[in-house]
């Protein structure tokens, strides 16, 4: 069987690529298993090298890589070029970092000649990746574990397979040994088979809740371990001080980043009374002025929606919050134009419980809410299942640290859009899952943490310490 991928700002075909077949998959585990057997013992030091050369490599081919994605999934191409030298960071942290992070510590301990917590790695580790950053997600799940000393298998979304495979081309041009990184070009109803395979020892899934209730369900039958990195609907709380021009700026970007398809995108603007009208009108103003059109031009702020079926949900959701009462300040309605085009759209006065205000919208639509206070505000910004980022807008940097930390969020940001960072933990709560990826927080997920006791004299008679 072939797959095809299709560029939505066109409909063209891309490309097309042969499935992997239960053969291949099959040769695929084996080499995973035994490339680990060798991974493993080999000294961090090299496998971190071999990550700074894919650095490299990334960097070299960033042209080419920004391309294929703004072709496969329609990001601007600006955006495309950040997000391999984004990649690039990653892979040059843990090059940096990650013997550091993953170091023995030793414990004090007077009954013991020596007590250590090692950090060992765990085994193949399945990667199930979304479209959205089609090389970031990955790479964001592939420079810990690698670092790490385990071997990754990437299941990732259909609509990307020029960059599942030029991500594995990556790691094979940078040197890495067959088998440390490979790309399966699976079906979803492939996974559950995967995951239980007996080679494979833990699974990660960055998509929607969904997805992750299912991975998660298999994965604890199995008892492997898993991280759930799933949606979000973030509030961008707005407070009477906050500072109006630089947050109306950055609000435009923190909905519009990636066609408004981002997990930590801003997507509940919070906003008081006080300063509610002016943020409405300079905000649709700001809004209106974004460029929607060919994500290959450099002018373009907006490209097309990833596949025309994502963007008829989003419209149906926009039009199910019109019908109970929603009100439409920009767009809400899908472009006149080929290609899955939609624009950015402003919803306000949406009643509670409708899909804009329960649902996450993964596109360039944004709901405005009114409260009267900081603390109606907190209490709007927490009333939703998910709980991935936040963000709060005002002059006084204590008062917006003490909003962050009333957040019910794995991520909140004062005067900052939210964003990922090699150095910082990412992840959330509540809907938006559980387990942290990147910094020191990332890489030992799937490590096993081990506690080495070392007896004084095997000989001595000792005290059973609880
Ligand atoms: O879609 C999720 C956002 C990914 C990121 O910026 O790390």
């Amino acid at each position: 069987m072939s797959i095809e991928s299709t560029n939505p700002a066109t409909g063209d075909v891309v490309d097309r690529f042969e499935e992997t077949s239960d053969d291949e998959r099959e040769e695929h585990l084996e080499r995973a298993a035994e490339t680990f057997e060798e991974w493993r013992e080999t000294p961090i030091q090299t496998r971190q090298r071999l990550l700074a050369t894919a650095a490299d490599v990334l960097r070299d081919n960033a042209e080419e890589y920004a391309e294929l994605m703004t072709e496969e999934m329609g990001k601007p191409i600006g955006q495309a070029r950040d997000e391999v030298q984004k990649c690039a960071w990653v892979c040059d942290y843990y090059a940096e970092h990650a013997a550091e992070h993953l170091q023995d510590e030793v414990i004090a301990s007077e009954e013991s000649a020596r007590t250590v917590v090692a950090y060992q790695p765990l085994g193949p580790v399945l990667a199930i990746m979304p479209w959205n950053f089609p090389f970031w997600q990955v790479f964001r799940f592939a420079a810990p574990n690698l670092a790490a000393g385990n071997v990754g298998l990437l299941k990732h979304a259909s609509n990307v397979p020029g960059c599942a495979r030029a991500i594995e081309d990556v790691f094979e041009q940078a040197g890495f040994p067959e088998g440390a990184f490979t790309t399966l070009l699976i079906s979803s109803s492939e996974i559950d088979a995967v995951i239980e395979d007996d080679r494979v020892s833990a699974v990660t899934i960055t998509g929607s809740d969904g997805a992750g209730r299912s991975v998660a369900e298999t994965a604890g039958s199995q008892l492997k371990k898993n991280v759930l990195e799933l949606g979000g609907s973030d509030p961008f709380v707005v407070l009477d001080d906050a500072p109006m021009e630089q947050t109306v700026e950055t609000a435009v970007q923190a909905r519009l980043i990636n066609n408004g398809q981002s997990c930590i995108a801003a997507k509940r603007f919070v906003v008081v009374d006080d300063v509610y009208d002016e943020f409405v009108d300079r905000f649709v103003d700001a809004m209106d002025d974004q460029v929607v059109g060919d994500p290959m031009d450099e002018d373009t702020d907006i490209g097309p929606q990833a596949r025309e079926d994502l963007m008829e949900d989003l419209h149906e959701q926009v039009e199910e919050t019109v019908d109970q009462g929603g009100e439409i300040e920009l767009g809400g309605e899908p472009m006149d134009r080929d290609g899955a085009f939609y624009p950015p759209t402003v919803l306000t006065d949406v009643p509670e419980n409708a899909p804009a205000d329960q649902e996450e919208l993964f596109g360039p639509v944004a709901t405005v809410f009114r409260v009267p206070d900081e603390e109606t505000a907190i209490e709007k910004a927490n009333d939703t299942r998910f709980g991935l980022g936040a963000s709060v807008w005002t002059e006084d940097l204590e008062r917006g640290e003490r909003v962050a930390r009333q957040f019910e969020s794995g991520l909140a940001f004062v005067n900052e859009l939210v964003k990922s960072d090699p150095r910082l933990p990412f992840g959330g709560v509540k809907d938006s899952g559980y387990g942290r990826e990147l910094s020191r927080h990332g890489i030992r997920e799937f490590v096993n943490t081990k506690t080495i006791w070392v007896q004084q004299d095997a000989g001595e008679e000792t005290e059973m310490v609880e």
